[in-house]
């Protein structure tokens, strides 16, 4: 083969007789074109790792006042560390091009990194609706030897049975002539950068053993985590929603074991721990309910697209979804004992993020929780310094942290234990409170403060 059709088929991966060395070394100075679709918590800061490897990516965004957002080197993710500089940094070297040009870029790209949204709609079916566009986007300008490296989580079979039709009828190619790999993002926000960049392996599916090679290389490249290459596309993506459901079912338990602390009047939180010194016990932490984009989704994956029964996942999502209410109702019956009706009291939840560290409020506990309290009659206010977006809490007046205690408040719930209210003084509030703690995170016998109130933490059944 010609040396120039040679270094043609080093533009592209799937399907290249270059040498595997020549290979890594078109992908590491940019002569295999990269794109990323898709801007966002897991989008950006990995189009930022392949601009730190490739030195030239094409960011595609939807959104137009995105894309120049980001072409100009703000950064729209918030409280993910080194991801405003990085992006700074790679836009000024020219090593990353943001745009909402896609029909350009899919023509340009022979890798295509697809990071859309995913999860259930309302009814807790699947929702692909986004991913479904973005592939169209791709194979408006899919050519031979191209790749698609799907990072979004998806459900089992995904790559075969949708991504490689869609990409087929866009394109007018066959399925064999390009790659598609399933390569779901194990990244957890507030360290993305850490986990794109290697903190766990990297899985890799293909629907073909070159697209699962092909994958590999890329991977293996762009990190210094293991690559774990695994038989096909859908063991990849099976993979992703078993570390989902894994860990919905975890935090289930330890739920369900926290609600016995009452009749048992013993601090179930200490018996977990004490358990877990045991190497093959390892259960999670008792908690106000589950949010984000993982566990509350995940699981119906195998829950509603699978014909065979999966009831110990149902059940599982069952527990952690009545945490709110159960957190709701414990918090009226402290009330009652402190002489307070609910319908009487102003309750402050401490915490409307999802989790801790992170901005974001999708299936935040603290909805359902705000929203419960609030239809047993309670005045519910919410404070949260991270997060910037409030569209999901209608029944929730907000307020900020500095003029919570001058407000007059009859109880205060902390429902995410964010590194900003570690230095909240539970002192100043006036008279005392009921506060309860669903995150385990006050400590009454160290912190003075707290002498006053009747604090009641979730899995304390002797406290
Ligand atoms: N957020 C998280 O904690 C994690 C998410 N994931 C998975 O990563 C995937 C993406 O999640 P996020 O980044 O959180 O979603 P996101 O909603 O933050 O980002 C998706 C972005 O894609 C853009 N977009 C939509 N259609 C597009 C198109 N046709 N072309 C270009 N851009 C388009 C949207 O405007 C948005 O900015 C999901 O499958 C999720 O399950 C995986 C690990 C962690
Ligand atoms: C298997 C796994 O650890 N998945 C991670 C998970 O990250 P995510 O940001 O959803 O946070 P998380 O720590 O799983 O917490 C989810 C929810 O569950 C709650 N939670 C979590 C652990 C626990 O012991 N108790 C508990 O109540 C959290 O408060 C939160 O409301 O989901 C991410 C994703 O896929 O979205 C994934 O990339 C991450 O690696």
């Amino acid at each position: 083969m010609s040396e120039a059709v040679s270094r043609q088929t080093s533009r592209r991966l799937y399907g290249s007789d270059a040498a595997p060395e020549r290979q890594r070394e078109a992908f590491r100075s940019g002569e295999v074109p990269v794109a990323v679709y898709g801007l966002g918590r897991i989008g950006l800061p990995l189009s930022i790792v392949y601009a730190s490897t490739t030195g030239d990516v094409l960011a595609a965004a939807t959104d137009r006042e995105r894309a120049r957002e980001i072409a100009d080197g703000e950064c729209p993710i918030a409280h993910e560390p080194r991801l405003e500089s990085l992006l700074r940094t790679a836009v000024g070297a020219d090593a990353l091009t943001a745009t909402a040009d896609l029909p350009t870029v899919a023509d340009a790209a022979s890798v295509h990194v697809v990071v859309a949204e995913t999860g259930v709609r309302d009814d807790d079916a699947p929702d692909l609706s986004e991913l479904r566009t973005m592939l169209r986007d791709v194979s408006g300008g899919l050519d031979p030897g191209d790749l698609v490296l799907v990072e979004s989580a998806v459900p089992p079979g995904t790559c075969e049975d949708i991504v490689q039709p869609i990409l087929e009828a866009g394109s007018d190619l066959s399925a064999d002539e390009f790659g598609v790999a399933a390569c779901p993002s194990r990244a957890a926000p507030g360290r993305a950068l850490t986990d794109l960049r290697g903190s766990h392996p990297k899985i890799v599916g293909g629907v073909d053993a070159e697209s699962a090679r092909a994958a590999a290389l890329v991977y293996d490249e762009l990190r210094v985590g293991d690559v774990v290459t695994v038989p096909d596309s859908t063991v990849a993506e099976c993979a992703k929603v078993i570390e989902s459901a894994y860990r919905d079912v975890n935090v289930a338990l330890a739920n369900e074991l926290a609600r016995l602390a009452e009749e048992l009047e013993t601090d179930v939180r200490r018996a977990i721990e004490a358990a877990n010194t045991q190497p093959h016990c390892q259960v999670h932490e008792p908690g106000p309910g589950t949010g984000g984009h993982a566990l509350p989704d995940h699981p119906y994956y195998f829950v509603n697209e699978c014909a065979t029964e999966t009831p110990l996942l149902a059940a599982a999502r069952e527990r952690n979804e009545s945490m709110p209410e159960f957190t709701a109702r414990t918090l009226v019956r402290e009330l009652a004992a402190a002489d307070t009706h609910v319908e009487d009291a102003v309750v402050v939840l401490f915490g409307l993020s999802y989790r801790r560290a992170v901005a974001d409020a999708r299936k935040s506990p603290a909805v359902a929780l705000g929203e419960t309290l609030s239809q047993f009659g309670a005045t519910v206010v919410g404070v949260d310094p991270l997060l910037d977006d409030f569209s999901a809490f209608d029944d929730v007046y907000l307020a900020d942290l500095d003029h919570v205690a001058e407000m007059d408040v009859d109880a205060a719930v902390l429902v995410t234990d964010h590194d900003e209210f570690e230095g909240f003084d539970w002192g100043t509030f006036d008279d005392p409170i009921v506060l309860l703690d669903g995150r385990d995170a006050l400590d009454p016998d160290a912190d003075d403060a707290l002498d006053d109130h009747r604090v009641h933490t979730i899995g304390r059944g002797d406290d």
